[in-house]
């Protein structure tokens, strides 16, 4: 859709790059780490999205002859816009796959590059991944209560503007089926569908004439919205008389939707005048500020709706709206860095690093990841990150490397799939994830531990560093 330059950045990065330029600290090599310290939806994970998106946008990135003149006007030196000019990035980069389940205060991707590369790219690798994965997560636990039910994404008209575009490819990910969204459609090849509006049956006289009207031009897919007046009285017999004369002609209408009232009580309603025409394979599709709490009502009340289409609730990613992810400086000029907090839990781990999935010997999740520095291959003892009293031997245990290197040199090291390869891949990880981690409420918290080794190496930089 648009092209994003490498002006898509926060003014302070370019300002930071100016200092390392001009003192000579930009060939001086960094590690940065992005992760996130929260669960949304107080969820028990969180889908991970947005990587191949970004890889393709940082292989291209640059600035444009248009970028150079506007930074012109807000008073960089020349040299270091001529230094910009020529800027690629051709740092490495070590991630997770996209589509898989993530945890809180571990590296989910580390940046390894030239200190200004590593920092210029910070804020478009939070934009993409942050907003994706927060998006994505909302649609996994929606198909995770809504089994195999159609999840359709309506959300582009709800969506934070042009955020709605990413929020269509995230909610794939995630286990929707399709969007209402067509450039997301073209771009991202998901499946779109669409049926119609109030305004269509309105802009008739007549709600028989408007359903007619419509089911001529669709004979394969034909969805009747049926609340526009009264769902049990007009809309549905309304469709009935409709998918009899498209039964004349051959053809079968495809559903009808409901968009308001009782949708339960409308679907139980709806069905049975629909099977005592004998059209039971007439779908009801069900929309109307859907969630994944009123999914799992309707569920539960046996509605029988056979597709359900979620906008604003899933695209804005409600309540949160915003994944609190981060971008941490590890490693720099030889050093490991750390970041002193009064609160531990903001104390940040030095070094460039691993994360191990801990399994069993047959490759069953047994509930914690384990970081350790990345020249270590296998843990034997994992240390609780903040209680000294607290470790696990996992020494037995299986270790699956979650750090995987994904760009190197300005290339894309893997082999990038299409979005339904990562939808695929997301349902596999996720359905290896307990059941404990993905109920609604207080669902268990997927351990983290530290290695040895980085225990060592992050007291030893706390002490240098108290005062
Ligand atoms: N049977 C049900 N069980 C649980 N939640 C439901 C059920 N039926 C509808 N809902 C949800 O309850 C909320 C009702 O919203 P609202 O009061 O705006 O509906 P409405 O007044 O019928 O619709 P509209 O204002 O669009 O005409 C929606 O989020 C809807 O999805
Ligand atoms: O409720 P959401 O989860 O956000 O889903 C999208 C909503 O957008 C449409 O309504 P809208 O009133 O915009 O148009 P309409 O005339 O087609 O009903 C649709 O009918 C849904 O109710
Ligand atoms: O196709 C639909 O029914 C649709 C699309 C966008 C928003 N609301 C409904």
């Amino acid at each position: 859709m648009f092209k994003i330059s490498a002006t898509y950045t926060d003014l302070y990065q370019l300002r930071m790059a100016q200092a390392y330029f001009k003192n000579n600290k930009h060939e001086q090599t960094a590690v940065f780490d992005y992760y996130f310290r929260k669960n949304p939806f107080e969820g028990g994970y969180t889908i991970f999205a947005g990587l191949e998106d970004l890889l393709q946008k940082l292989k291209n990135l640059q600035f444009s002859k248009e970028d150079i003149s506007f930074l012109k006007t807000q008073n960089f030196p020349d040299d270091f816009l001529d230094y910009l000019e020529k800027f690629r990035f051709h740092g490495k980069i070590f991630s997770v796959m996209e589509g898989d389940v993530i945890f809180p205060n571990r590296p989910t991707l580390r940046v390894e590059g030239t200190l200004i590369e590593a920092q210029l790219i910070e804020t478009i690798v939070l934009n993409l991944l942050n907003f994706q994965s927060l998006i994505a997560t909302k649609a996994r636990r929606m198909r995770f209560i809504a089994g195999n039910r159609s999840l359709l994404d309506f959300g582009l008209r709800r969506a934070q503007g042009p955020g709605g575009y990413y929020a269509s490819r995230a909610a794939f990910i995630g286990g929707f089926d399709g969007t209402s969204n067509v450039i997301a459609g073209e771009d991202f090849n998901i499946p779109i569908s669409g049926t119609m509006a109030h305004s269509f049956v309105q802009s008739y006289d007549n709600e028989l004439e408007s359903f007619r009207d419509f089911a001529i031009q669709l004979p394969k897919k034909c969805v009747l919205l049926v609340d526009t007046y009264n769902t049990l009285k007009s809309g549905i017999p309304n469709a009935i008389i409709v998918a009899k004369e498209m039964e004349a002609r051959g053809e079968k209408l495809f559903a009808i939707r409901l968009d308001s009232g009782d949708l339960a009580y409308f679907a139980k309603e709806s069905r049975k005048l629909l099977d005592a025409a004998g059209l039971h394979y007439v779908k009801i599709a069900a929309s109307n500020q859907l969630d994944e709490y009123v999914i799992k009502s309707l569920q539960e009340q046996n509605a029988p709706i056979d597709i359900y289409g979620v906008g604003t609730n899933l695209v804005i990613g409600k309540p949160n709206g915003a994944l609190d992810g981060v971008y941490k400086l590890a490693f720099s000029n030889g050093k490991p860095r750390i970041k002193i907090s009064e609160n531990l839990e903001k104390i940040t781990l030095p070094h460039a690093k691993q994360v191990y999935r801990v399994t069993s010997e047959e490759g069953i999740w047994i509930g914690a990841d384990v970081i350790s520095l990345k020249t270590e291959n296998h843990v034997t003892t994992m240390h609780h990150p903040f209680d000294p009293f607290k470790q696990m031997d996992i020494d037995s245990l299986k270790q699956e490397p979650l750090l995987k290197e994904v760009m190197g040199e300005g290339e894309i090291k893997i082999k990038l799939r299409t979005l339904s390869e990562i939808a695929e891949y997301s349902r596999e990880r996720f359905a290896q994830l307990p059941l404990e981690y993905k109920r609604f409420y207080n669902p268990h918290q997927y351990k983290i531990g530290i290695s040895t080794a980085l225990k060592k190496e992050q007291e030893a930089l706390i002490k240098s560093r108290k005062i």
